[in-house]
């Protein structure tokens, strides 16, 4: 393994049923750095982000063979408690899931379920995550009120806010800029950017001009395959495969 690699994947195979949805993929995603999944829609993107943390026990017709070790554990195998995998990773989905209650509480959820329920700390916690999503700001006066009442774009952030409280190491984000007006989705990838020194982000996204604009490392699928990965630059500058090279020509976005 590569000696900043934080997550490798090897030899994993996903079937849906008789459908095999990924085909023996390889992956290393290095520590503290922004990991890109990029590939035209189907290409099994969000299904490969899912057996990052074990979503996809959640669907009985579901196989996966192969590993994924995340620090010495394969998280595949892992026959514990399956949360405590989990919380160590963030994830944001396409579109944001406030919880139901106020902007303050969904921020403090996090921790209370992990046991801090003192009010003082709740309260400068809240802050402090609000304030690394860049959100503080714009809800400091109306911490109580309900989060639905937040634009998508703030929700989103709230939802980031929310996932950096339980304090985890991962950051999985689904396509989290797509349901985003362009200054919202420009506030998330610089977020991206600022979190990266603390945090390893994998970035599903069939947007090219994001992937340019944050990706460290490139990892492109096609088909349920990794084509090609590797430093951004390289990948974008000096593609080696066929697919690669017509993907970024716009062959089939
Ligand atoms: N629960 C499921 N049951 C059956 N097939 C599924 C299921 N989930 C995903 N698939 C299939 O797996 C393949 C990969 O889907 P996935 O959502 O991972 O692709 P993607 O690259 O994320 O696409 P997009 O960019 O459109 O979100 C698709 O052919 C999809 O139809």
């Amino acid at each position: 393994m590569e000696s900043n690699a934080k997550i490798q994947i090897s030899n994993l195979n996903l079937h849906i049923g008789k459908q095999q949805i990924l085909k023996d993929i390889n992956i290393q995603i290095p520590e503290n750095k922004i990991t890109v999944i990029l590939g035209p829609s189907g290409c099994g993107k969000t299904t490969l982000l899912k057996t990052l943390n074990r979503l996809t026990d959640m669907y009985p017709d579901i196989k996966v063979t192969g590993t994924i070790v995340i620090d010495d554990i394969d998280i595949l195998s892992y026959k514990g408690d399956i949360t405590q995998i989990r919380k160590r990773m963030g994830l944001l989905s396409q579109r944001p899931y406030p919880l139901p209650m106020s902007i303050f509480k969904n921020v403090a959820y996090g921790l209370r379920i992990s046991g801090r329920k003192k009010k003082t700390f709740l309260t400068k916690r809240v802050e402090h995550y609000l304030r690394q999503a860049s959100l503080w700001e714009e809800v400091k006066d109306r911490l109580r009120d309900p989060a639905s009442g937040l634009s998508i774009g703030q929700q989103q952030r709230l939802c980031l806010a929310r996932g950096l409280a339980v304090d985890p190491e991962i950051i999985l984000a689904d396509e989290p800029t797509s349901a985003l007006d362009p200054l919202s989705s420009q506030a998330i990838e610089e977020k991206f950017l600022e979190l990266k020194d603390r945090y390893t982000i994998v970035l599903v996204t069939h947007v090219l001009r994001q992937a340019r604009r944050i990706a460290d490392h490139v990892v492109f699928m096609y088909l349920g395959e990794v084509v090609e990965q590797g430093p951004a630059k390289e990948f974008f500058d000096n593609p080696k495969e066929e697919r690669t090279k017509a993907y970024l020509k716009g062959a089939f976005n």
